[in-house]
C-alpha cells in the first residue's frame, strides 16, 4: 500500500513517521509546498521539536518514509491520500475571527481530483468544521480523469510535547466515513499497533464534530479552574489544593486542572471560535455564547497575569527589567502558536517594560515576528513606534540566569522543566531588590524562594 500525506506539518510529520515505523510494507510519502520545512525532515534538525521525534524518522527515513515537494506525483501514486495542512482561523472576509480558513483543504481536494486516476481514499486528518467531507466530495467528484475517492474523517487527538507518545498509545483512533471498506482499510493501518477496541467509527458527522468537542472541552476545563483561580487570589484558598479536591472525584478526574497564565497553541482558540461560528450559521446564539465564554475567561487570565505584575510592581514597570522564562505555548515543543507568552509580553511592552526573554527551543527570530504579529492593527500593518518598542526593548537570550541577571522580575511562562532546577540563591543576588518572581505555571517552590527573599506571586495563590 502507498500512503500519501499533503501537509508536513506538526500533524502530517510525526504522524506520517509513526504510521511508516509501525508499518514497515506501507509506503510514507509526506509533501508540502514549503520547501525549507521539507529540508529540515530530510535533514537533522527537523522543524518541529518533539521528545523521541527524531529517533522515529531516523528509523524511517530512506526505508519506507519519504518527504519532497513533489505533491502531484505523491498523489498520483497514493492509495490513500490524508489531508493534514493548516486550518486557521480566517482573519478576512466572511466570519474573520471565527471561522476557519478552508482554502488550503479545498486546494488540497482540487489538486487531488486533477492528478488522480482509479479509486483512492481521502482521508480528513486535519480539524475540520462538522460538514466539510460535504465539500471535499463534491470538489473531488469532479474529477477530469474519472477516479473515484471514498473520504474518511479521522481527526488527529496527538498533543504537542507527548505526540510521540500520544501517537505510540492513544486513547483512542476515531475513523468516520460511509464505505465499510475504506474505514476496513484505514482501521487496518492504525490496527498494526493500536488495540482493536481503540479504534472507533462513526458517521462522518459525528467523526469531524467529536474533534472540535473534544477540543471545546479541554479548554474548557482549563478556563473553568483559571476562572476558579482568580477567586482564589482573592480569598486565601490555594488551586493546587483545589484542583486536587476536585480531581479526586472520579467523575470530574484530575488531568487538565492545572492552573496557568492561560491556554495557547495552535488549536483550541481556533476550534472553539470555529465552533462558535458553527452555532451562529445555524442559529445557535445561546450555544455560541456558551462556548464563546472559555476563549474570553482565557483572553481575561492572560491580560490579568500581566496586570497583576504592573500592580504589584507598584504600578509601573515602565523601564524595569523583566525577564521571560519560556515562550513555547506549553514545555517540550517549540511551538509558539497562540502562545500565552506572547499577549503577556505584548501588554508589558505597552506599558514599556524592558524584555530579556529566554526559551530553551524558540528562535530570537520566532520571538520577534510573534511579537511583531502581536502589536500590529487587523490589516497586519505594525505602526513604527511599536516596531522600535520591540527593537529596542526585547532582547533574547540563551540562558535563564542571563535573563534575570539585573532584572527586576521573572516573569515564568512556560513549565519547562529546568526552570525548577535552578540556583535561586545565586539569581537572588543577581537580581534587583525586591526580587519579583511571577509564576504563571506554578512549578516553582514558593516557601523556598520566600525563604531566600523573593516575593512570589503564583496564579490562584494570595499574597
Ligand atoms: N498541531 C497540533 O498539535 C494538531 C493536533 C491535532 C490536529 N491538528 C490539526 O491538524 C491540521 C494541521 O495542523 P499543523 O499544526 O500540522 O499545521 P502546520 O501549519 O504545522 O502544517 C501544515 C502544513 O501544510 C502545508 N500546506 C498547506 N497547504 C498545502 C498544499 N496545498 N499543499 C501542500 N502543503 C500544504 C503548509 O505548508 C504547512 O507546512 C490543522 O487542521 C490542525 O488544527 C493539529
Ligand atoms: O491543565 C492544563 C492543561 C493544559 N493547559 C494549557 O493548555 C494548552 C494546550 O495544551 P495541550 O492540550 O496539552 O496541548 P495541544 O498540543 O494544544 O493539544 C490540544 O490540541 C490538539 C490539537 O487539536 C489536540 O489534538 C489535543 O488532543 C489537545 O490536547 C497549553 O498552553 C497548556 O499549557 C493548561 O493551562 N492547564
Amino acid at each position: 500500500m502507498k500512503i500519501c500525506c499533503i501537509g508536513a506539518g506538526y500533524v502530517g510529520g510525526p504522524t506520517m513517521a509513526m504510521i511508516a515505523k509501525q508499518c514497515p510494507e506501507i509506503s510514507v510519502h509526506v509533501v508540502d509546498l514549503n520547501q525549507s520545512r521539507i529540508d529540515a525532515w530530510n535533514s537533522d534538525e527537523l522543524p518541529v521539536y518533539e521528545p523521541g521525534l527524531y529517533e522515529v524518522v531516523r528509523e524511517a527515513r530512506g526505508r519506507n518514509l519519504t518527504f519532497s515537494t513533489n505533491v502531484d506525483q505523491a498523489i498520483a501514486e497514493a492509495d490513500m491520500i490524508f489531508i493534514a495542512v493548516n486550518t486557521p482561523t480566517k482573519h478576512f472576509g466572511m466570519g474573520a475571527g471565527r471561522a476557519a480558513n478552508l482554502e488550503f483543504i479545498e486546494k488540497c481536494a482540487r489538486q487531488i481530483a486533477k492528478v488522480s486516476e482509479g479509486h483512492k481514499i481521502v482521508v480528513e486528518k486535519s480539524t475540520l468544521p462538522v460538514r466539510t467531507a460535504e465539500a471535499v466530495k463534491r470538489i473531488l467528484s469532479s474529477s477530469s480523469n474519472g477516479a473515484t475517492f471514498d473520504v474518511l474523517s479521522n481527526p488527529e487527538f496527538l498533543a504537542e510535547g507527548t505526540a510521540i507518545e500520544d501517537l505510540l498509545d492513544p486513547d483512542r483512533v476515531l475513523i468516520g466515513g460511509e464505505s465499510q471498506a475504506a474505514v476496513k482499510a484505514l482501521a487496518d493501518v492504525y490496527g498494526q499497533w493500536v488495540a482493536r477496541e481503540k479504534i472507533l467509527t462513526t458517521n462522518l458527522w459525528s467523526s469531524e464534530l467529536s474533534k472540535l468537542t473534544a477540543n471545546a472541552f479541554l479548554a474548557q476545563r482549563v478556563s473553568s479552574i483559571n476562572a476558579i483561580s482568580a477567586l482564589c487570589e482573592e480569598t486565601e484558598a490555594d488551586i493546587d489544593e483545589v484542583s486536587r479536591a476536585i480531581g479526586t472525584d472520579s467523575r470530574i478526574g484530575p488531568k487538565f486542572l492545572k492552573a496557568s497564565v492561560g491556554f495557547g497553541g495552535s488549536c483550541f482558540q481556533k476550534d472553539i471560535l470555529n465552533l462558535v461560528y458553527l452555532c451562529e450559521h445555524f442559529g445557535l446564539r445561546e450555544v455560541a455564547d456558551y462556548w464563546e465564554q472559555v476563549v474570553i475567561m482565557n483572553d481575561y487570565q492572560k491580560r490579568r497575569f500581566a496586570e497583576r505584575i504592573c500592580r504589584t510592581m507598584f504600578n509601573t514597570v515602565s523601564d524595569k527589567k523583566i525577564a521571560i522564562w519560556g515562550f513555547a505555548f506549553k514545555k517540550d515543543t517549540n511551538d509558539t502558536r497562540e502562545s500565552a507568552a506572547i499577549y503577556v509580553c505584548r501588554d508589558l511592552l505597552r506599558e514599556r517594560a524592558r524584555l530579556v526573554i529566554y526559551d530553551p527551543k524558540v528562535s530570537k527570530e520566532t520571538i520577534v515576528s510573534e511579537l511583531l504579529t502581536a502589536l500590529s492593527d487587523l490589516s497586519g500593518t505594525i505602526s513604527e513606534t511599536d516596531r522600535e518598542l520591540v527593537q529596542s526593548n526585547v532582547t533574547v537570550v540563551n540562558d535563564a540566569y542571563d535573563a534575570a541577571n539585573n532584572a527586576h522580575a521573572i516573569a515564568v511562562l512556560t513549565e519547562w522543566d529546568e526552570f525548577r532546577e535552578l540556583d535561586y540563591e545565586r539569581i537572588y543576588d543577581t537580581m534587583q531588590k525586591p526580587a519579583f518572581v511571577y509564576d504563571g505555571r506554578n512549578i516553582l517552590d514558593r516557601q523556598k524562594l520566600t525563604k531566600i527573599g523573593f516575593e512570589i506571586f503564583a496564579i490562584g495563590k494570595s499574597n
